[in-house]
């Protein structure tokens, strides 16, 4: 018996939204793209391609694009919303009139709102009241899906409607949609990820080397998953793909935009010149003040955030910086086994040189 053709629509025309409108479409959906560029929306509509944010690749000729969110919701039974955290909930706002409880709402934007430190399905939820609201989030970078690389993800929802209804939607034999019922953990993860990039992004330009790089992931997911334990996250979604995962893949490529601005500003550009280049959305920018000072307020250890800020924000050299977290207090390796405080009590105990 033929499948019933489940209707998804994309609010947001970049890379990443345009990859998964061409996913669902892929899989048989009946796809509607809304982007507020109505020349754009022409093109995607004529000749298959988004020319400004992913040239090389061609898209699903099902993908309808429109300017017009009354042409894009109703009916829809599935919307995901890739729009960039700070326009995330304007967009929201405009298109509440066009949404219905009985859609599944869907962010799959890994950004911080400043204003109360609001993650994105939280937006969703605010914004609409509606119940069945979930996050993407995993190693996705959008060329490589655009490309069919195969590719994995999570749905993450306290709802199994959602959850099951997007492994449907999506999952297909080059995007394999993996569940959890940690949503906050996966967004989380998704957010965070993008400051240890930028990191990792600066790191290589200023030469450094793969025992570096190694080390800087496996801390950045101790300070990750420390900050999401003071959140209410579960800290083992750190060991799947929106968190390990997403980490390996963000500070590893230069298809990551939050590596590359990170990469420019080793080189020497500045933060403005390096955001500028990108012409692009790179989250890690904002997310790593919010989370340098959310952690702060909350007495939170993360050197690395505390690092980056001060590197992006105040002009300390990388270098400068780099130097200083080596020679920082001793710690502990896997804090969930030896707890930090363990390690410092026992070096003021000995008299140690850094305790
Ligand atoms: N790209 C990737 O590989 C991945 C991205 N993500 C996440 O997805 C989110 C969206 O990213 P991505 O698609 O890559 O971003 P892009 O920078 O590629 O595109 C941003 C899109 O949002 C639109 N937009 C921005 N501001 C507004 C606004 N005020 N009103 C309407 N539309 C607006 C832009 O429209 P316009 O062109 O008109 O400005 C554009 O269509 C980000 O949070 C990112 O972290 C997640 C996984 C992978
Ligand atoms: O989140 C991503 C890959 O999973 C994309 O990362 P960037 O936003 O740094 O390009």
């Amino acid at each position: 018996m033929a499948e019933q053709q489940i209707k998804v629509a994309v609010l947001g025309g970049g890379s990443f939204g345009t990859a998964l409108a061409s996913i669902a479409a892929d899989n048989g959906a009946r796809v509607r793209q809304w982007l507020r560029d109505p020349a754009l929306v022409e093109q995607i509509n004529r000749e298959h391609r988004n020319g400004r944010y992913l040239p090389d690749y061609s898209i699903n000729p099902a993908v309808v694009a429109s300017s017009d969110m009354a042409e894009v919701l109703p009916g829809a039974e599935l919307v995901l919303v890739a729009i960039p955290s700070k326009a995330f909930r304007e967009v929201v706002r405009q298109a509440r009139p066009h949404l219905n409880p009985a859609q599944i709402l869907v962010s799959t934007t890994k950004g911080i709102q400043e204003e109360g430190f609001k993650l994105m399905s939280q937006i969703l939820e605010e914004e609409t009241g509606f119940p069945h609201i979930g996050v993407i989030s995993g190693p996705n970078l959008a060329s490589e899906i655009a490309q069919k690389q195969l590719t994995a993800t999570v749905i993450a929802s306290a709802d199994p409607e959602t959850r099951t209804r997007v492994q449907t939607a999506l999952g297909c034999d080059y995007f394999r949609v993996y569940a959890s019922n940690d949503r906050h953990g996966v967004e989380l993860g998704g957010a965070l990820k993008n400051i240890y990039a930028i990191a990792a992004g600066m790191a290589a330009a200023l030469g450094m080397g793969e025992n570096t790089r190694s080390m800087l992931m496996t801390r950045a997911l101790a300070e990750m998953s420390r900050f999401a334990v003071d959140q209410g996250a579960n800290p083992m979604t750190f060991l799947g793909l929106a968190g390990v995962g997403d980490l390996i893949v963000t500070c590893s490529s230069a298809l990551s935009r939050n590596y590359r601005v990170g990469y420019a500003l080793g080189e020497g550009k500045t933060l403005d010149e390096a955001v500028e280049a990108l012409g692009q959305v790179a989250e890690g920018v904002n997310t790593v003040r919010l989370v340098r000072d959310k952690a702060r307020e909350d007495g939170v250890y993360m050197p690395l955030a505390e690092g980056l800020y001060q590197v992006l924000f105040k002009g300390v050299p990388a270098k400068e910086m780099a130097r200083m977290l080596m020679l920082g207090e001793q710690s502990s390796d896997v804090e969930f086994i030896l707890p930090r405080e363990a390690v410092q009590q026992a070096h003021r105990e000995t008299g140690g040189r850094h305790g």
